[in-house]
């Protein structure tokens, strides 16, 4: 992947300009652990990637404490924090035996039954069972989800596919960083594969990361926020869906349509849709490919970015190969003295076992409320087809409405970021329209920050008008799609 970046500016804010002052919260991708985790490597570059990881969540996410912690350490890793990587896999809690309200969830009849909290802030709570994991967090799991020789097949193809997936790259300082597993990204046809490299925007490389005082150099010490600003990027590496993605991605959105109406019927408020959540039928059009090439290959918790998928996004992942650990941890709101508005327990985090052949479902919810990551393992049980590999699928329903042609321009004059205000208990839950920053070749950011509105199925509004005049050859494109993946070999 020609991942590339175009500059990168630190900046001090000790007068913070206009973005700042209207920006809704404190966590513009603040919370994006890879950044985090690279600024860290660059000022602690003695300390493995899972022990600043342990370190940053012993420090509620606060770089600036963690550095503080490592300074007057010595390069070596401390034991302490080697323990809290992932645990070789297989070591999974069930929890049929005391979870609560399995059966009543199961039946459909009593909806929305607040289940009862296991997750304890500072330990991980093991889920292997696919009850549990519908019950106690955000996602739905299908075992063995694909006929067994199908799902062989994806992976002996993915697995010569990802021998050429890149890490995406981004420098902080003088330092080129890497992000630590591989990817790639497949759509449908020829020309979705073209206006994906010239008309997107990812923010993967576009992150605007806010943290205060800081102590690393001494002249720094006064500076109340320090800002990065990473450039965007456009994918250069877009391919055609493979003929075994494709042929698996019928059953994937099946399954998916029918775990999305199931959860709705037994978990959602009077078993209805939840606001801003699509009532369309979730379609593929999109996957997102991940390689973990040994058990310390990871991804750092994070949200998927909603910009292209709009709010409430459902996201289908596949997994393949090595079993791994997918953790997720709920995101409680601040009040304005910076205290938790919930249980501290609930942001504990969970471990949602991922064996091979495994449908995860990522729910409505999830997104916007939670945060996700692949914990790096300490060892991890080799695949008979896969060896030390774990694949990863994501397929994603890219919205025809939340083209980048639709959506608000800043004043750089490119398409924005949509994000939603997650820690903060003011306007918490709302939606915005921010800059991508930094992605001029000047690589300044530019203070663009617009409220985002949407009707109750997720539409955003403010140009309705505009989006039905170029509908026609929108759903000519998806027509296509929906042809070529019917006729496609199986
Ligand atoms: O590898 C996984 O299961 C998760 C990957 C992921 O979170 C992502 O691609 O956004
Ligand atoms: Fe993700």
């Amino acid at each position: 992947m020609d991942a590339f970046l175009r500059g990168v500016k630190r900046k001090s804010t000790a007068s913070p300009g206009p973005r700042l002052e209207t920006c809704p919260q404190d966590d513009n991708e603040e919370d994006s652990t890879d950044v985090k985790l690279a600024i860290l490597a660059s000022l602690h570059p003695g300390f493995e990637p899972d022990v600043l990881l342990e370190s940053l969540l012993a420090h509620d996410g606060s770089v600036e404490a963690v550095s503080a912690s490592l300074a007057d350490t010595d390069a070596r890793p401390a034991p302490v924090a080697r323990s809290g990587a992932a645990a070789v896999v297989g070591n999974q809690t069930s929890l049929r035996g005391f979870a609560t309200t399995n059966s009543i969830v199961k039946s459909g009849i009593t909806p929305t039954k607040k289940s009862k909290l296991l997750s304890r802030k500072g330990t991980t709570l093991r889920l292997y069972d696919p009850d549990d994991v519908a019950e106690h967090t955000p996602c739905s799991i299908i075992h063995n989800f694909l006929p067994a020789d199908m799902a062989n097949d994806l992976l002996r193809e993915m697995l010569d596919e990802s021998r050429t997936f890149e890490k995406i790259t981004f420098k902080i300082f003088d330092n080129v960083v890497a992000s630590p597993h591989t990817s790639t990204f497949y759509v449908e046809t020829e020309a979705e594969q073209s206006i994906q490299k010239n008309e997107y925007y990812y923010n993967g490389s576009s992150l605007t990361v806010c943290f205060g005082p800081y102590n690393a150099n001494p002249e720094d010490r006064d500076l109340h926020l320090w800002e990065f600003v990473l450039t965007a990027k456009y994918f250069q590496d877009v391919r055609r869906i493979t003929p075994q993605l494709l042929r698996v991605k019928p059953l994937v959105s099946e399954a998916v349509n029918r775990e999305i109406q199931h959860r709705i019927r037994t978990k959602y408020p009077d078993g209805r849709k939840l606001k801003y959540q699509s009532p369309d039928p979730w379609q593929p059009n999109a996957a997102f490919a991940n390689c973990y090439n040994g058990p310390q290959e990871h991804v750092g918790y994070h949200s998927d970015q909603l910009t292209y998928l709009g709010p409430r996004a459902v996201i289908g992942s596949l997994s393949l190969g090595v079993a791994r650990e997918f953790r997720v941890r709920k995101v409680i709101p601040r009040d304005a003295d910076n205290n938790l508005t919930d249980d501290p327990d609930a942001e504990g985090q969970i471990s949602i076992h991922l064996p091979h052949n495994s449908l995860l479902v990522m729910h409505s919810e999830m997104q916007e409320l939670w945060k996700h990551s692949i914990a790096p393992a300490q060892a991890i049980d080799p695949h008979p087809i896969a060896g030390i590999r774990r694949i990863n699928v994501t397929y994603r329903d890219y919205k025809a409405i939340f083209h980048p042609k639709y959506t608000p321009k800043c004043k750089c004059g490119i398409p924005t970021v949509l994000k939603v205000v997650q820690k903060r208990k003011e306007n918490w839950g709302r939606y915005f329209w921010m800059c991508h920053a930094g992605n001029t070749p000047e690589g300044q950011s530019c203070s663009f920050f617009k409220w985002a509105d949407f009707d109750d199925d997720g539409n955003p509004i403010w140009d309705v008008a505009r989006y039905r005049r170029n509908r026609p050859s929108l759903q000519d494109t998806t027509r296509q799609c929906s042809v070529e993946a019917q006729t496609s070999p199986s």
